[in-house]
């Protein structure tokens, strides 16, 4: 009894620990990747696939696994898988997938992972795209995007993590969040804050008609982890689509608050993919300073904000639609 007993603490102290380790920041190039077609439009957007001619990602792996416990506690490297083996192992797989997106990768790459080294128990595996545009050249019918010139852009990126956990012989994908970061937008007018607390430590002026540049990431789950991988494409949210609906939605509601705008961003998304779970953002306000209001018309000249900024985190899902 006194035996079991310590048992069931031990185990309960080793649940808790953290404990794992792991290579970041693998820049991963492929070229001629499969490209992802046949996904769903949407009003809010033109892009209806990706052609991965070039396709980079910046990778970070994480191993957990009970039997790492003796290289922390007796500098037992035996069951070490070095974190530049991870780097050569995740480069090598780049070439091995067939699939079209960053979510499928990660899950590919981590599925290799634990059916190579069996005393690995779980592996999370997240990526940031480095984002390419296409350049536009002349061709038959005008200026069009070629298919071999790509300029490394410091535009938004795709985001992607998934966790693959060992259950017996079997290997779960319970969870999984997909994103695009760096969204960085500015609405010349239309947008406003006021009706905020007046107290003494009140300065702000209510703003009617304000310059808002907001700076967003936006995260998304699904119902079934198994749809980000693309592999129907069909039931796959493109981040470029995500992306395009924030847009649309600044561009179209006059909102009173950065708060108001991100959860109108997060209604449209869900109503757009009934395939979601949850719709989470983390926006940024870097709004500009008014510094001339005296010009005809619109016109108005701006500086720098100065520190500090303010910030915005929220997560919904669909039964914050259902309320509408
Ligand atoms: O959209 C905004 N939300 C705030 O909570 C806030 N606070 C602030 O000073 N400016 C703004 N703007």
């Amino acid at each position: 009894m006194i035996d079991s007993n310590e048992t069931d603490t031990d185990t309960q102290s080793t649940d808790q620990r953290t404990m794992n380790y792991g290579k970041e920041k693998v820049a991963v190039y492929r070229t001629y990747a499969n490209p992802l077609e046949g996904v769903r439009t949407i009003p809010e957007s033109s892009f209806d696939g990706r052609d991965n001619i070039l396709f980079g990602l910046e990778v970070r792996v994480q191993f957990e696994g009970e039997e790492f416990l003796p290289s922390f506690s007796e500098a037992d490297n035996s069951k070490v898988v070095a974190t530049d083996s991870m780097k050569n192992f995740v480069l090598h797989q780049a070439g091995e997938y067939e699939g079209a997106t960053a979510e499928g990768f990660l899950h590919f790459v981590g599925k290799e992972f634990l059916d190579t080294y069996s005393h690995v128990e779980a592996v999370k595996m997240s990526a940031t795209e480095y984002p390419f545009d296409e350049r536009l050249v002349p061709g038959e019918d005008g200026v069009e995007p070629s298919d071999l010139v790509f300029r490394a852009s410091d535009d938004e990126s795709a985001f992607g993590e998934i966790y693959l956990e060992r259950d017996d012989d079997r290997i779960e994908f319970k969870e999984q969040t997909s994103g695009v970061t760096g969204i960085e937008l500015i609405k010349v007018k239309d947008n406003s804050f006021t009706g905020y607390v007046q107290d003494e430590y009140t300065t702000l002026p209510e703003r009617e008609d304000r310059a808002l540049y907001i700076s967003l990431d936006i995260f998304w789950t699904y119902d079934e982890p198994k749809d980000a991988l693309g592999e129907e494409p069909q039931r796959y949210v493109p981040a470029e689509q995500v992306r395009d609906i924030a847009q649309v939605v600044f561009h179209e509601v006059d909102s009173n608050s950065i708060q108001d705008l991100i959860y109108q961003i997060g209604l449209r998304v869900l109503e757009r993919y009934p395939e979601l779970e949850s719709v989470s953002f983390e926006a940024n306000n870097r709004t500009w300073i008014e510094v001339r209001d005296d010009l005809e018309g619109d016109a108005r000249v701006f500086r720098e904000p100065p520190r500090p900024t303010g910030y915005q985190q929220f997560s919904m899902d669909h039964s914050d639609l259902e309320e509408q």
